[in-house]
């Protein structure tokens, strides 16, 4: 699902965020990435949604290389990929629901079809009862999991992720990480950048860890 060959991004200011990385994620697989902070993590993830643009090497997801992909076909890409940020992004001056009907709206989905989707989503990460509530009355959790079902509303077979936790109490990050699991179990590819080691350790998944843009250690538990 997800290739890099040789990949090194190199910004324009002369910083090397990634050096020289051979990384294959297989379809269906759970990974965690980590590593000290600016050791390339948000990088690699923007590599992969095609934010950014390797110096060397080349990036393939789902068979297509990213160095083939013209630039009008980056949105059908991004399509197939959702995101979950750790600052979530919500839009506070919409409910629940139009949050989440964001990305079904922008893909042209009929309006027949988007109250079904969306609240299939919301009823997965349990929040059925707040769709017509503002982002703004949730807690923290509850708010990470209205992003969760935005990023996951059209269904993509690879979900990524950049510091879910990073604001949330052990307990509610547990429960965070449970989720990707379970959409782990019907199949989905997902990568989880963390910092939060403890978390990761207790979730026995594959575990990437990258030391100042290379890849210092690649371990499955399983
Ligand atoms: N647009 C940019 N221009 C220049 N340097 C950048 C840019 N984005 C990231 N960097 C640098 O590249 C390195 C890797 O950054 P990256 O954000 O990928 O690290 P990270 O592992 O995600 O860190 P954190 O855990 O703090 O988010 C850092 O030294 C960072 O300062």
């Amino acid at each position: 699902m997800i290739r890099f060959d040789g990949v090194s991004k190199r910004y324009p200011n002369g910083h090397q965020g990634l050096e020289c990385i051979d990384l294959h994620i297989p379809r269906s697989q759970m990974a965690f990435l980590t590593g000290h902070s600016g050791a390339g993590k948000s990088t690699l993830l923007k590599l992969i949604i095609a934010m950014e643009k390797p110096t060397a090497g080349q990036v393939w997801i789902g068979g297509q290389n990213l160095q083939s992909l013209w630039r009008n076909h980056i949105p059908i890409l991004r399509r197939n990929i959702g995101v979950v940020f750790q600052d979530h992004q919500l839009l506070f001056d919409r409910t629940v629901f139009d949050n989440v009907a964001l990305p079904l709206q922008i893909a042209g989905y009929s309006y027949r079809d988007i109250p079904r989707r969306v609240r299939a989503s919301l009823d997965k990460v349990g929040l059925l009862n707040k769709e017509k509530q503002s982002p703004m009355a949730l807690s923290g959790g509850e708010q990470q999991r209205v992003g969760i079902a935005r990023a996951v509303v059209n269904k993509p077979p690879l979900l990524l992720a950049d510091e879910p936790t990073g604001n949330l109490d052990p307990e509610l990050s547990a429960e965070i990480m449970r989720l990707f699991t379970e959409f782990n179990q019907v199949g989905v590819t997902v990568l989880v950048a963390s910092h939060d080691l403890s978390l990761i350790a207790s979730m026995k998944h594959r575990v990437i860890t990258l030391q100042e843009g290379r890849l210092l250690r690649d371990v499955t538990t399983q």
